[in-house]
Parts: structure tokens; sequence; C-alpha cells
């Protein structure tokens, strides 16, 4: 075998040769950031006033915070490496029939924001993959507790029967009916044929949802008019029995051609008002225990539902890391990046956010690999117990990682334990949550999760074929996508400030750099701080006549030139050399300050109310359905703001703010003034009024329905006019 595997690898990796370049870099930047600090205190201790105190200490502040961010992100920039797979290889090393089984976790939580389909589609997309169906099987887990998607699942099952033989017979590549569909598809008698009832599936699945009930001409058989008796009068979404149906069972349903079907699991866990359900991570934990009892293969998938597999290879590819001998002991998963469809040219809300899920993983690869991102990651079963080498025996042996099961899934024991265990109070004086299964006490469960994972000491692998391993959806209206921040936002500051603190605990258990990986996460939203300060304090100081940075003949005004050019100008290599545009940078810069002054100000806000025990916070599921006006829009680019968001406000605030400084200067300058001592901060506003185009548009000439609402244009002048008094009525003073 070893001498198979060092003649046809499944896997090489090599160090990317900029490297070198990096650290250099990151020793000069460093020491340019000591000397900005060092000007910072002089200017401080000259101080005479109160006001200039203030203003030196916030600035001081800010600095002090984007220096200490950036010098998180050079812990991705010290060791990033390059993987391949060699999945052509792979049945050198392991028969087919050797193959490891698979369960594959989908997760959806509301009918109406995850339409069915999209859950179907994606559930199709996994049971076609180019494995051995008697190896796969897929659960659905329904924390919306809906009738109509196990409606949908049902004929899922049903279509499912024609789709898979389809796939294999035709080789087909994208095995997500609705992708292939959009695509530009073969049309023969056959494909016309499958996308009829493709189509005819569609429209009953919608009809449903749309009528809001399951009549009776579309229930086919007893069996499913008995799952649907369990929704009952009082069954609702948060208080409801634990429904668990096996929709296809391997061995005994076979598809068209006879060949046997994967197993498809439809999971809505019980719920109650009176236990906490701890959202996706609860779920996860739900179908651990289910899929345990039922299949407990060693190897677990976790889906978002909108997450479609967009390569019928991908589970080789992971295989090229599970198998072999030199198989890391302590490999704990293999995370895919999230890649997306649909993102409009400039991807102008930023949400492919390349560094998050495509650059930044490749730096953690390079040190023990990357954090989980809560789909598109393949788990060895064992990491939800315990360190790699303390295992945590769970409960009763049927959940351990290396029972075997025996018994089919539909029998009686079986169905019984399964509900058992996806009882709400079935946790309670358990070890899950905390030391098994998914950790609980954070919105980002993912991250959560696979930082402590990285804790215990599992590693993990970034895998980032050319081809996207899984393609989901993007939000297309700017609310919902300041919202989705902000809530990771408040998921990630609750582990910042826990006793996991990556920068105590995490150090601690992992070593500094690879920890600063981590707290660069944690520590996100405090990104807002700096970023409003430079928003308005250097344009309120210009608005006023006071000038708060170097002139242009002053020495210490290169050091500035130096610090926002070299920052800008590695940031925006890192992202051309990751295949990416200018017009997408510029977007993903832009977008990052609009969620400095939105979503992590809000999630920070929102943390600190919740510890103040104002608030509560739930996780607020981002819609994918697509409204046709909105679609357009977006598909031509324009922001979308429409609903009246005071995540919005400050936006336009500083859009406002900025536009008057930068005029009020330029008639300075105009009347006499000198440009030398306001030089930066003129600057500090262009670059804002540059970034605000669509602001302006969107509060001024659009008069579509994506447009600011009136109502938060006047609120934001007048604030912005208010600020603006109060601060020279300081300076007066
Ligand atoms: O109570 C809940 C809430 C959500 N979900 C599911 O969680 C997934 C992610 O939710 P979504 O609204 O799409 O959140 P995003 O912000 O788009 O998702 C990112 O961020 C989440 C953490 O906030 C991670 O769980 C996701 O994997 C990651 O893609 C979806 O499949 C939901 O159905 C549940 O199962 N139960
Ligand atoms: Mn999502």
């Amino acid at each position: 075998m070893e001498s198979t595997l060092s003649k046809s690898p499944l896997h090489t990796l090599r160090c990317m040769r900029r490297t070198p370049f990096n650290r250099l870099f990151a020793g000069v930047y460093t020491t340019a950031i000591f000397a900005l600090l060092y000007h910072h205190v002089l200017i401080l201790l000259q101080s005479t006033t109160l006001v200039s105190f203030f203003i030196s200490t916030s600035m001081l502040i800010s600095d002090i915070l984007l220096g200490f961010m950036w010098s998180t992100t050079q812990s991705f920039r010290m060791r990033p490496i390059l993987r391949q797979q060699f999945p052509e290889n792979l049945e050198k090393v392991i028969d087919r029939k050797d193959f490891p089984a698979m369960d594959i976790f989908i997760c959806t939580a509301d009918p109406y924001k995850e339409p069915p389909m999209t859950v179907v589609n994606t559930a199709l997309s996994v049971m076609a993959y180019d494995y051995p169906p008697e190896k796969l099987s897929v659960y659905v887990s329904d924390d919306g507790g809906s009738e109509f998607t196990l409606f949908a699942f049902m004929e899922a099952a049903k279509f499912g029967k024609h789709w898979l033989p389809y796939c294999r017979n035709n080789n087909i590549v994208v095995r997500c009916p609705d992708a292939y569909f959009r695509s530009n598809y073969p049309r023969s008698s056959e494909t016309q044929k499958i996308k009829m009832m493709y189509e005819s599936m569609k429209i009953r699945v919608e009809t449903v949802v749309e009528r809001g009930k399951v009549s009776d001409e579309y229930v086919s058989s007893e069996e499913e008019r008995e799952a649907f008796n369990k929704w009952t009068q009082g069954f609702t979404r948060q208080d409801h029995p634990s429904v668990i149906q096996v929709l296809l069972e391997m061995g005994k349903d076979r598809d068209n051609t006879d060949k046997s079907m994967p197993n498809l699991i439809y999971v809505s866990r019980q719920k109650s008002k009176a236990s906490p359900h701890h959202f996706k991570a609860g779920a996860l934990n739900a179908l651990l225990r289910v899929s345990a009892i039922m299949t407990n293969s060693p190897i677990v998938l976790t889906l978002d539902c909108d997450m479609y597999s967009n390569d019928t290879q991908t589970l080789h590819r992971v295989l090229c890391y599970l198998t072999g001998s030199p198989c890391r002991p302590n490999l704990g998963y293999i995370q895919f990046p999230q890649r997306f469809h649909g993102l409009n040219e400039a991807d102008i809300y930023a949400c492919e956010f390349k560094r998050l899920f495509q650059v930044n993983p490749v730096g953690m690869d390079g040190l023990s690999g990357p954090s989980y991102v809560g789909t598109g990651c393949f788990f060895r079963r064992r990491v939800f117990f315990g360190a790699p080498s303390a295992f945590l025996p769970p409960e009763f042996p049927e959940l351990s990682p290396d029972n075997v099961v025996e018994k089919p899934i539909k029998a009686q024991p079986i169905l019984a334990l399964a509900n058992r265990v996806a009882g709400c109070n079935y946790e309670n004086q358990t070890n899950w949550g905390s030391k098994m299964g998914f950790k609980y006490g954070s919105l980002v469960e993912d991250y959560n999760t696979g930082y402590r994972l990285h804790c215990e000491g599992w590693n993990s692998v970034f895998c980032h074929p050319d081809r996207p391993a899984f393609l989901g959806d993007i939000p297309i209206s700017l609310n919902d996508v300041l919202s989705q921040t902000k809530r990771w936002s408040v998921g990630l500051l609750e582990v910042a400030f826990s006793k996991y603190c990556p920068l105590t605990f995490g150090a601690r258990a992992m070593g500094n750099i690879r920890a600063l990986c981590f707290a660069h996460y944690a520590f996100w939203p405090i990104w807002s701080i700096p970023i409003s300060t430079y928003a308005f304090l250097p344009q309120l100081a210009l608005l006023n006549n006071v000038s708060i940075f170097p002139e242009v003949s002053n020495p210490w005004f290169v050091l500035y030139v130096f610090l926002f050019f070299g920052a800008y100008a590695q940031d925006y290599l890192d992202f051309i050399l990751a295949d990416s545009t200018i017009q997408r940078w510029w977007s993903d810069q832009r977008m990052w300050l609009i969620r400095g002054l939105s979503s992590y100000l809000f999630g920070l806000t929102e943390f600190v109310t919740k510890n103040l025990g104002v608030a509560t916070l739930g996780f607020n599921v981002t819609s994918k359905v697509v409204d046709d006006e909105q679609s357009k829009r977006y598909d031509q680019g324009t922001f979308e703001f429409g609903v009246p968001s005071p995540m919005f406000v400050p936006i336009a605030m500083a859009a406002t703010i900025n536009l008057i400084a930068f005029l009020r200067g330029l008639l300075e300058i105009y009347i006499g003034g000198n440009l030398d001592g306001s030089f930066v901060q003129m600057f500090v506003a262009g670059f804002g009024i540059a970034n605000c185009f669509p602001i302006y548009e969107a509060m001024v000439w659009r008069t579509d329905k994506g447009r600011m609402p009136i109502k938060i244009t006047i609120i934001s002048i007048f604030l912005a006019w208010a600020l603006y008094t109060t601060t020279s009525l300081i300076l007066k003073i």
C-alpha cells in the first residue's frame, strides 16, 4: 500500500510562494503601527484642552483596535498552503465496496423563508452522488415542524426513483434538478419527460404551501395519512411531539431500474416552549443521535438547506483524506468553502465573503486547519465524543460512534429509540452541547464548534477544488445581508466574551498564532468602533475647522500614507490573487465599511443589552425566497434598501456628514484656507463619499421600491444635523 500511495498519491500540499513576503511585510507594518501609536501618545500628552484630549484619545483607541485587528489577520498569512486531491487514484487503494458509509444532514427551519422545493433540491442533489447508494443516508431536520416540508419530501422520494437513474445513466454532472433545468441541458425526449415530472412535483408542493393545507387528493397511501395525522390541533412550530418518518429505506426501496435507493429520513425533533432548543446546534445534535440509532455512519456531512451539491465526485475527494495509511489520527473534519450561485457581477453586498470562506481558510490550513463554517463540512463522527485521546462515552452504547447497527431502520425498537433521543428533554443532565456534539452558547454554532474542537486537539483540512463542491443562495436585499452579519456578530461576541475567549483559553490550548486566527473572527464586531470613529470624527472636526491629522509637510504624514496604502494594497492583492476582480474588491471594502456602521455596531449593541438583561436574541433565519422585482434590481447591481430598517440610519448619517464636510472643506480652501492642514481629513471624507454613491442615489434620486424609505432619510439627516450642532457647541466652549 505504501508504494502504491507514493506513486499515485491521494493528496498533496505545497506552501504558497508569497509566504516570505508576507512575513517581511508583517514585520515592517508592525513597526509602522508602533510608530503611529507613539505619535498618538505624543499628541495626547501635548493636548491642552478637554476637547483635544477627547479627540486624541478617540483616535488612539480606534487605531489600537485597527492595529489589533490587523495583527490578527497576519496569522492567516504566515503559512498558507494549497492542497490537491487525486480522486482518480482512490480505487487503487480502496475497493468501492469498502467505501465507508456517510450520513448527510440537511437543516431547514421555516417553510416560508426556506421554500420546501429548495430543501428538496438540495436533498436530491446529494442522494444522487456517485457513491454506492446503500452507503448513503440523508437526514432532513425540520425545525419548522412543517407538514409541507414533509409533503415535499414524500414527493421527492417518488421523484428520486426516476431522477437518480436518470443522472447515473446520462452521467449528469449537476445533479440538483433545479440547477440542471436552469442550465443548458440537452433536450432529448427522456429529458423532457423527467422535466415534466419535476415541474408537476413542483406545482403540487407549491400549491400545498400556498393553500396552507395538504389536501386529501395529494395523500396517496395509508402510511402517508398516518404521518400527517401527527399534525393535530395543538401542533405548533414551537410545541409539538417528534416526527420521524422513513421515506426511503435502503435495500427495500428501489429506483425504476431496480437499483437500491439511499435512505431518506425526515426528522422534526420534539419542541416545547418550556425547554431551550438551541437553534441549529440543537437540531444537529438531535440528528447526530437519531442517525446514530438508525445508521451510525462514521462520516457525517452537514448542509444548510440551500447548499446543493455541484459535483458528483465530492465524496471521493473526501475519501482521499480519510482512507489510505497516512491518515492523520487527529483529523476531525474536512471543510469545503461556502460558494454561491447568482452573485451579480460586482457582488455589491460582498456576499461571496471571499476572505472568510476562501482566503483565510487557506492560511489556517497551513497551521492546523480551517474553522467550521456550518455547511459543506465532513466530520468524523468520533469528534463529537471528546478529545482525540479522551473518548467520552455517550449515555448508552447505541449512541457510541463505534456501535454497529444491525436492525433495519424501520424496526420498531429502532424507531422508538430514535423518537426518544429526539425528545426535547433528552439532553437534560447530559454532556450534549457542552462536551459532546455541536456546542451551545453562541448563535454562530459553526464557528463555536469548530473552534472548540481545535481546542480539544482536533485538526481539520480545507478542500477547495476548482469546481465548487456546493453552491448556496445569497440574500439579495441589504437588510437581509446586514441582519445576517448582525446575527453573526452577536454569536461571535458570545464566544469572545465567554470563558473560552480565543485570546486566553484558545491561546493556552493551541498556541498564539492559531488562536489569533480564531480571535480575528471572535472580535470582528469591534471593527465597528474604529469604522464609526473614522466615519464621523474627522468630518465633524473638518466642519468646525479643527485639524486632527499631521499636515502634508509634516514627516508623520508619510506614516499615514504608508499605513493606509500598505493595508489597502495588501488587501487588494490578496483578493485579486484569489481570482477576483477590482470591482468585487471595491464592493468588499465598501461593505466592510457599511457593516461597520450597521451590522457590527448593532450586533455589539445587542450583545451588550443582552448581557444587561434587557433583550433576548434568537436565530433570525435568512430568507431564501426570491421576489422577482427585487431580483431584477439585484442583477442590475442596484442596492436594495426598501424597508425602514434602523440599521440604515448610521449609514445614511455618515453619507450626509461626509458630503457636507467635504463641500465645506472645499469652500474653506477656495476662500483661502490651507489645504496642508486639512488634507488628510479631506481625503477621508472624499473616500467616504466615493464609497457612498449608491447611498446618495437611494436617498435622493431613485424612485423604485428599493430606494431608501423617506422616513429613514429624514431621520438620518435630522440626526446628522443634531450631531453637527452638538459638536459645534462643544467646540465653542
Ligand atoms: O433554529 C434553527 C435556525 C436555523 N437552522 C438552519 O440553519 C441553517 C443556516 O441558517 P441561515 O438562515 O441560512 O443562516 P446563514 O447566516 O445564511 O448561515 C451561516 O451562518 C450560520 C450561523 O449563524 C450557520 O449555521 C450556517 O451554516 C452558515 O451558512 C439553515 O439551513 C437553517 O434552516 C435550523 O436548523 N434551526
Ligand atoms: Mn444561509
